[in-house]
């Protein structure tokens, strides 16, 4: 379990505050795929930032799989908006530099390396650079190069924001399946309803109340189960997104 217990976070900015999180309480249990959703400026990478250690709450703790941390922990992978792809790195460099930086033995990284590379559909494109490639190339990069270390805790930020549909609709089945596949415990942020259901087993509306609150929390067992996209109760859950969003929250629980 992934415990959040009475967080605090306030961001100091010369002699303004901005408190996002007031006495903030949350659980993800282990293999769940936590979906945020939220207007801009809620909080959704806030939360994000705090459980990859990147930020410290100014109050309250967080305890994963029942440890507390500090700083930043090895078997947590965080993939932010822009990929975070090394410009002057090939496809397998950029890969293989988590592991590269753990000092993982030559043979261990190359086989992994190749392994996700393969899995993520690159291998055509392993000695381009960032630039040669297209939005959701990019994008299987950083995914490939966050899976190499074998993390228990996949933390995702808008990863597929800037891709065509098409293309983040395939990405969104390979999220699924890697999720499916490797039992991970992952956390995405995203702007879309139809990515949220399509994605969470869990899914949390968010609102900017200063401090920001959970305003919706839905359930979604039929999530990765065969023809799901294109079902009723598929429909039923994104309007009810939808309108838990319009209404700032408005609506009781379904
Ligand atoms: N480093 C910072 N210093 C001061 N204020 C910040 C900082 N980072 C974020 N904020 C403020 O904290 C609030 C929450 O920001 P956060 O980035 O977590 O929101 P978000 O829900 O992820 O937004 P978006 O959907 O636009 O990415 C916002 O009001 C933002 O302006």
């Amino acid at each position: 379990m992934i415990e959040v217990s009475h967080c605090d976070l306030t961001y100091k900015q010369g002699m303004s505050q901005v408190q996002v999180y007031d006495d903030f309480s949350l659980n993800i249990a282990q293999g769940e795929s936590l979906v945020l959703i939220g207007p801009s400026g809620c909080g959704k990478s806030t939360l994000l930032y705090l459980l990859s250690g990147l930020l410290s709450p100014t109050g309250g703790e967080i305890r994963i799989w029942g440890e507390q941390f500090k700083g930043t922990r090895q078997k947590s992978a965080f993939i932010l908006q822009e990929y975070g792809l090394f410009p002057w790195l090939n496809v397998e460099q950029n890969v293989s530099l988590g592991l590269r930086v753990r000092h993982a033995a030559k043979q261990t990284r190359q086989e992994r390396t190749e392994e996700l590379i393969r899995k993520m559909g690159l291998w055509e494109v392993k000695h381009h650079f960032p630039s040669q490639l297209s939005g959701g190339q990019r994008q299987r990069v950083a995914l490939a190069r966050a899976l190499t270390l074998n993390p228990d805790l996949l933390l995702m930020d808008e990863p597929l924001s800037a891709l065509d549909a098409l293309t983040r609709e395939r990405l969104q089945t390979l999220l699924l399946e890697i999720w499916q596949e490797q039992k991970l415990t992952t956390v995405l942020v995203t702007h879309s309803i139809e990515e949220a259901v399509f994605l969470g087993s869990r899914i949390l509306v968010l609102l900017d109340g200063r401090p920001t609150k959970i305003v919706g929390e839905i359930l979604n067992p039929l999530v990765g189960t065969p023809g799901y996209r294109q079902s009723s109760e598929f429909f039923e859950k994104t309007s009810y997104v939808r309108s838990l969003l319009e209404r700032g929250g408005q609506d009781e629980g379904k």
